[in-house]
């Protein structure tokens, strides 16, 4: 509950207020059975009619007065528990947000949502019910065994007995409904992740007909949670009834002996009215504090999932500085395994250079480790062993934030948001204007934008679904281009675009404002060729660094390369 601390104190003024208005509400209605005995005892059984409307006019006073009560708690509860969730909500998102890659690599975003959204409304439910009706079940009940055993302390016995075999119950269900409750919430990730799997590769499910096996891993899901949901509801289903039946002997055990302590003077029939009425009050507040209990389990469970995202690792840490770079790279003896990976590393002892404003194209065979690179000069992990060194600063010195502020990246699989053409431009600028926009996109070649109906402010559908692969492309590598980054890395960025536009590209990025470093991760020896410099990369080691020319001499790995591409023709 440490987790919750925060937002107690923020709205700990209004909590307290509704925690009176239910105590107060509470104290009311322990006053009605009482105040019945009252109208039985001194004003029917003795025929006085005065009594009767006193103490009834009374009893009226003390509902209405508990009934405001019981208004006041419940705006406030549903105010305080609304906003609370809202800034849980808000704090998991920037959590979120802040995760390493070994975060998010670990936390499925499927259970991310689930964490997100109904953990979330567990918690503001709990806290909800806490301030409208689980803080009055125990005062009704202990108020109720108390104000009985004034009335009559051996009927009360029979109370303190009824209450102990029920609180027995209530523990030996709160011990077995946790698990089963955790596991409930882990059941909705699945169905979540699944959803949103389908959801993500819809078109290829629809090109590769594959609705069958979808459809069976969504119910294998489904069932799933449908078992856990059914296991979970068990213990309730078992506890409730039996709640009420050791309730309702105790009712007939008080009638039963109520009626020989009648006979024998020892009470009074307003009395026995009272106990039957405190009977029902505590019955109540028991099914109150069982569901109280249940809600404690659950909301247990979604506070320790919540819990996990906020111990999650976070980004490595900011600076304050925020120093412009000038593109230098240099890889000392790099070793990096993916910490989720299989343990092999993905770049072994890895040493190159490239001198700021120079160009280096990136090239071999899949899975050699070529993107890998790109990761680790974003910082989005660190390396295992040896060193990257941007100008003169191992790049553990520097800030992530202040690492990618100098690095513009276009990803392998371009990434757009729903919002206009100039909107998605502008993660690279914001400030740009639209000559800068438009200046980017001719390097880019990006000249389709003016072709869409309304130009730069044309809307693109979530992830630029309105566009081909390679518009996509180009869009994505104006976006980088517009950065104005001392590094851009381009990850096989160009793959979808054709040979000529493709050259077009490099011709327009060659042709800099500024001394930016270029690296170019591509599977195609055409484009290598026109770097400065080629890293071979194969099994995530360099096995040939130098010019095109030095390469042919000295690499194999690239000589075959070249003459499977270039010398069949496939390559311009
Ligand atoms: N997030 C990850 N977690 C664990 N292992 C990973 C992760 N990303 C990549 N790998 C592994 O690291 C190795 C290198 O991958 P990387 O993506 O760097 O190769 P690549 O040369 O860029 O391949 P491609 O040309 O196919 O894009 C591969 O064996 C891959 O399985």
């Amino acid at each position: 509950m440490k987790l919750y601390s925060k937002y107690f104190r923020r709205y700990k003024q209004p909590f307290f207020i509704a925690v009176l208005c239910v105590t107060l509400e509470a104290v009311c209605d322990l006053l009605g059975p009482t105040l019945m005995s009252h109208i039985v005892n001194s004003g029917i059984e003795k025929g006085s009619l005065t009594k009767v409307y006193y103490w009834g006019i009374l009893m009226l006073i003390v509902t209405l007065i508990g009934a405001c009560f019981a208004v006041a708690r419940n705006i406030l509860a549903s105010n305080v528990s609304q906003r609370m969730g809202a800034d849980l909500r808000a704090d998991l998102f920037e959590k979120i947000m802040s995760f390493s890659e070994v975060s998010a690599d670990k936390v499925e975003s499927g259970s991310l949502i689930t964490r997100m959204t109904n953990d979330t409304s567990q918690i503001i439910q709990f806290v909800n019910g806490m301030m409208r009706i689980f803080l009055k079940a125990p005062v009704v009940c202990i108020g109720s065994m108390i104000l009985a055993s004034l009335l009559n302390l051996r009927l009360s016995l029979i109370i303190y007995g009824v209450v102990a075999v029920v609180t027995i119950l209530i523990y030996f269900s709160m011990k077995i409904s946790y698990p089963r409750f955790y596991q409930l919430q882990k059941a909705m990730d699945q169905v979540n992740s699944k959803v949103q799997e389908y959801l993500i590769g819809v078109r290829l499910v629809k090109a590769f007909g594959t609705f069958g096996k979808e459809t069976d891993k969504f119910d294998e899901a489904n069932q799933n949670l449908m078992q856990k949901g059914i296991a979970s509801q068990m213990v309730i289903t078992i506890i409730s009834p039996l709640l009420t039946l050791a309730v309702g002997i105790g009712t007939a055990v008080v009638i039963y002996i109520g009626s020989s302590l009648f006979t024998m003077n020892l009470a009074n029939t307003g009395d026995i009215t009272a106990f039957t009425i405190y009977m029902a009050q505590i019955l109540t507040s028991l099914i109150m504090i069982t569901n109280v209990f249940t809600m404690f389990v659950r909301t247990k469970a979604s506070t320790a999932r919540i819990g996990e995202v906020f111990d999650c690792e976070e980004d490595c840490l900011r600076n304050n500085e925020n120093r412009k770079l000038s593109g230098k790279i240099t890889f000392e003896n790099v070793t990096f395994a993916y910490p989720n990976g299989s343990g092999v590393p993905a770049i072994k002892d890895l040493s190159f250079s490239v001198n700021s404003g120079e160009s280096l194209a990136i090239i071999g065979p899949t899975g050699s480790g070529k993107s890998t690179i790109t990761w680790l000069l974003l910082r989005f992990y660190d390396v295992d062993r040896g060193k990257i060194i941007l100008d003169n600063y191992d790049i553990t010195m520097l800030g992530a934030d202040e690492v990618r502020s100098n690095v513009a990246v276009v990803p392998q699989k371009p990434m757009l948001f729903s919002g206009s053409v100039a909107d998605n431009l502008k993660w690279g600028d914001k400030l740009a204007d639209i000559d800068e926009l438009r200046h980017a996109a001719e390097k880019a070649q990006a000249d389709f934008i003016m072709q869409m109906p309304d130009g730069y402010d044309s809307i693109l559908g979530s992830d630029g679904v309105n566009l081909s692969g390679g518009q996509k492309q180009r869009l994505s590598i104006a976006r980088g281009i517009l950065k104005k980054a001392s590094i851009l890395i381009l990850d096989d960025a160009t793959s979808a675009l054709d040979a000529v536009t493709e050259s077009k590209v490099r011709e327009g990025l060659k042709n800099k404002e500024f001394n930016q470093t270029l690296i170019m991760i591509t599977q195609r020896c055409g484009t290598a060729m026109s770097a400065d410099k080629i890293l071979v990369m194969e099994n995530g080691r360099n096995v040939g660094f130098g010019t095109h020319e030095e390469l042919m001499e000295s690499c194999e790995v690239y000589q075959d390369i070249y003459h499977t591409q270039i010398e069949s023709g496939r390559e311009a």
